[in-house]
This record gives C-alpha cells, sequence and structure tokens, in this order.
C-alpha cells in the first residue's frame, strides 16, 4: 500500500453550494431496506449502547447494532423490539454457543432484522462460517461481517453470504491492537477504508478512529455507508458506563471489547479503559453531528449525502498516531 493517510491528513474541497440552507441537506442512509437519520451507528460496545439506547434510536430512526456480551439477554431483546413494532439489531460472536443461538432464533421464528458478527479478525473461517450458519438459518436477516482490513477479506466475506462488511482492525480509542501485535489499520484507517470500499460490492461499515464529526463526512467520501463509532458516544447521561467526578467535574468510563474490563480476566487483551468527559444528553450530538453532516453535504455542492461521494480531497500531513496516547 502507498500513500496512506488518514483522517487527521484529508481535507476535502468544496464545491458550490446549490442550497439556501443546510436544512435542505439530507443526511439520511439506507442499509438492509431501512433508512436511517444518519450513517452513525453507536458501537456494539457495553459502554456504549444497552437495550434503552437500542430502543430510543430504533423509535427515532436511527440505527443500532446492540452489543453481544449479555447472551441470554438477546431472545427477549428481540422479542422486545418486535413487540414494539421495531427492528431487532444484535451482535454474535463465533463460538459453538452462538451456531446454538441462531439454531434458537430459528426455531422460536424470531428474525433478527440485522445480525453482527463482531470479532476482531474477521478475516477467518470462524467469520466464514457463522456467515454461512446464519444465511442457511435466517436467510432474510441482513448480516453484517468484520472486522477487516483488506479487500480481499471484504470480499471473502460477502462471497461467503455476508451483505455488509466492517473495516477498522485497531483505530480504536481504546484499541492497544497494533501496540500489543504489531497488526492492523491504526494510523491510516481512512486509506484501509478506500482500498476496501474500492473492492466492495456491497456496504462497508467504516469502525474505529472518528475523533471529529468532520471524520463522518471523510468516511463517507472514502466509501463508507455507515460510520461505526464509539468514544465519541461514550460520554452521554445515558452511556452505559460507570459515571465518575474529579476535581469537580464528570467523566464516563469507556473501556474496550477486548479489555480485562469486558473480559473478567487478563487473557488476549487488546483494549484498555478510560474516561470520556461527560457531555450531557444523547440527543444532543445526534442533533449536532446531523447539523454538521448538513453543512459537509452543502461544502459538498449537493444536498444528499451521496453528493460527499465525489468531492476532491488534498493530503494536508501525515501524522501515524491518529491524535491517541500510545497508552
Ligand atoms: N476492531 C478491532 O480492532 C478489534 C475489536 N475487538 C473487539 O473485542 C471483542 C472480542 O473480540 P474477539 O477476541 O475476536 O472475540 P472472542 O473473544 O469472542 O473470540 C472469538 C473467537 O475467535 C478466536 N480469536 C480471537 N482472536 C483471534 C485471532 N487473532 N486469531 C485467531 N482466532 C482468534 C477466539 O479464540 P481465542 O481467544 O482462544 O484465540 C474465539 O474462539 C469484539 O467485540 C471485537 O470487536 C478486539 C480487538 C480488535
Ligand atoms: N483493538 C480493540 N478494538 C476495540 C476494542 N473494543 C472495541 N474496539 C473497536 O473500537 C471501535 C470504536 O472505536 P472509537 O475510535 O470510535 O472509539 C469499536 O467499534 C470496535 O471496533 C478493543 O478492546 N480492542
Amino acid at each position: 500500500m502507498e500513500n496512506v493517510f488518514d483522517y487527521e491528513d484529508i481535507q476535502l474541497i468544496p464545491a458550490k453550494c446549490v442550497v439556501n440552507s443546510r436544512s435542505e441537506c439530507d443526511t439520511s442512509v439506507t442499509l438492509g431496506g431501512r433508512t436511517f437519520k444518519l450513517p452513525v451507528v453507536p458501537a456494539n460496545m457495553q459502554t456504549i449502547i444497552d437495550e434503552k439506547i437500542a430502543l430510543y434510536l430504533a423509535e427515532n430512526d436511527y440505527f443500532y447494532i446492540m452489543h453481544r456480551f449479555e447472551p441470554e439477554k438477546r431472545i427477549e431483546f428481540v422479542k422486545d423490539m418486535h413487540a414494539r413494532g421495531l427492528f431487532a439489531s444484535i451482535s454474535v460472536g463465533v463460538k459453538e454457543d452462538e451456531y446454538d443461538f441462531i439454531q434458537q432464533l430459528k426455531e422460536e421464528q424470531l428474525v433478527p432484522e440485522y445480525i453482527t458478527i463482531d470479532i476482531a479478525h474477521g478475516h477467518s473461517n470462524a467469520v466464514i462460517e457463522m456467515i454461512k450458519h446464519i444465511k442457511k438459518n435466517l436467510p432474510n436477516s441482513f448480516v453484517i461481517a468484520g472486522n477487516v482490513g483488506t479487500p480481499e477479506a471484504v470480499r471473502e466475506l460477502e462471497h461467503a453470504g455476508a451483505d455488509a462488511t466492517k473495516v477498522g482492525i485497531g483505530p480504536g480509542k481504546v484499541c492497544i491492537t497494533k501496540i500489543k501485535t504489531g497488526f492492523g489499520t491504526g494510523g491510516w484507517q481512512l486509506a484501509a477504508l478506500r482500498w476496501c470500499a474500492k473492492a466492495a460490492s456491497k456496504p462497508v461499515i467504516a469502525d474505529g478512529g472518528i475523533r471529529t464529526h468532520g471524520d463522518i463526512a471523510k468516511s463517507v467520501r472514502f466509501g463508507a455507508t455507515m460510520v461505526m463509532i464509539g468514544s465519541l458516544f461514550a460520554g452521554h447521561e445515558e452511556s452505559p458506563g460507570e459515571t465518575v467526578e474529579r476535581d469537580g467535574f464528570l467523566y464516563k468510563e469507556y473501556f474496550g471489547s477486548a479489555s480485562e474490563f469486558q473480559k473478567g480476566e487478563k487473557k488476549n487483551v487488546e483494549g484498555k479503559k478510560m474516561f470520556v468527559e461527560y457531555k450531557g444528553p444523547l440527543q444532543e450530538t445526534l442533533t449536532e453531528m446531523e447539523q454538521d453532516l448538513q453543512s459537509s453535504i452543502s461544502y459538498a455542492g449537493g444536498d444528499k449525502l451521496s453528493s460527499i461521494r465525489n468531492v476532491d480531497y488534498v493530503v494536508v500531513k501525515n501524522s501515524i498516531f491518529n491524535g491517541d496516547k500510545v497508552y
């Protein structure tokens, strides 16, 4: 790979405005046959989303993916969302129990509209087998598979039946994969997204490394249909992470899904914990994201999200650590 770059290295170039107000710009996106207000989904992590947030997002036409770290609650979750006339979007792993879980869903005629296979190294036979198992038993579920960081992986997962792939190995704020293993897309996530999206024939979800709202527009420019975000969603009133007070300021806990805090043991740890500043209600951030993205669309010279896809850009600097501290 040549000419790698990350979010902070790119500036999109404005085109002539065609709207009279940013409010005319439409930020909605379609994924799996549903239309959502924003091309943004909070990360399927235990300090980012819980049942209450999932319900709020679904009721208000935002996409969501429930995490998989309380597996015993998933059947009830799907039933509850369906009882409310809402879509169910859950996550699974690849271990043996998960095969039984998919079987159970089938037996109970519960068909989640979206199933995300949530694995660190998604370019694997384990994920390919799970895609096939889901597609065989729940053919109407939209399957998102990940995470990956190469075009080969995107093609293989799509070929196995994935309806979308999720790109990002190690760019996350609480990720230490790049430090512990030497591998990943951390520091060049945006270039990796471009590389993968060019190979994709189905939607790509950019996952990790989003530090500003402008990074959402940049992700769309480089091929993302949807953008998964953890750290920017960690500090809300509703965020499930613990709230702590330090020197009169409030903070919320945010930990990695492969951290000892999630796993309950120090085995194959590839995530850390941090505290992010408290930032009030979730809806305020969603509204601000929408307004910022409307503005991005206007700078792109259009009135819908797809206008961003074709804008020119420049590479203005190069910084491999993506603004993060190493630990
Ligand atoms: N996006 C990212 O960059 C990353 C995300 N994560 C997140 O952390 C969580 C835990 O992920 P994960 O450890 O995959 O899930 P699990 O702990 O559920 O592991 C899934 C299965 O894959 C195996 N496995 C895990 N990593 C590898 C690997 N590198 N090579 C071969 N087999 C592997 C595990 O076995 P065994 O444990 O015995 O190896 C296990 O059987 C997920 O939510 C994931 O999204 C974690 C790291 C990176
Ligand atoms: N390497 C690890 N990556 C992780 C872990 N837990 C979650 N993640 C990934 O990070 C993104 C969120 O990134 P952010 O920059 O928006 O905060 C999330 O969606 C996962 O893909 C982990 O323990 N290790």
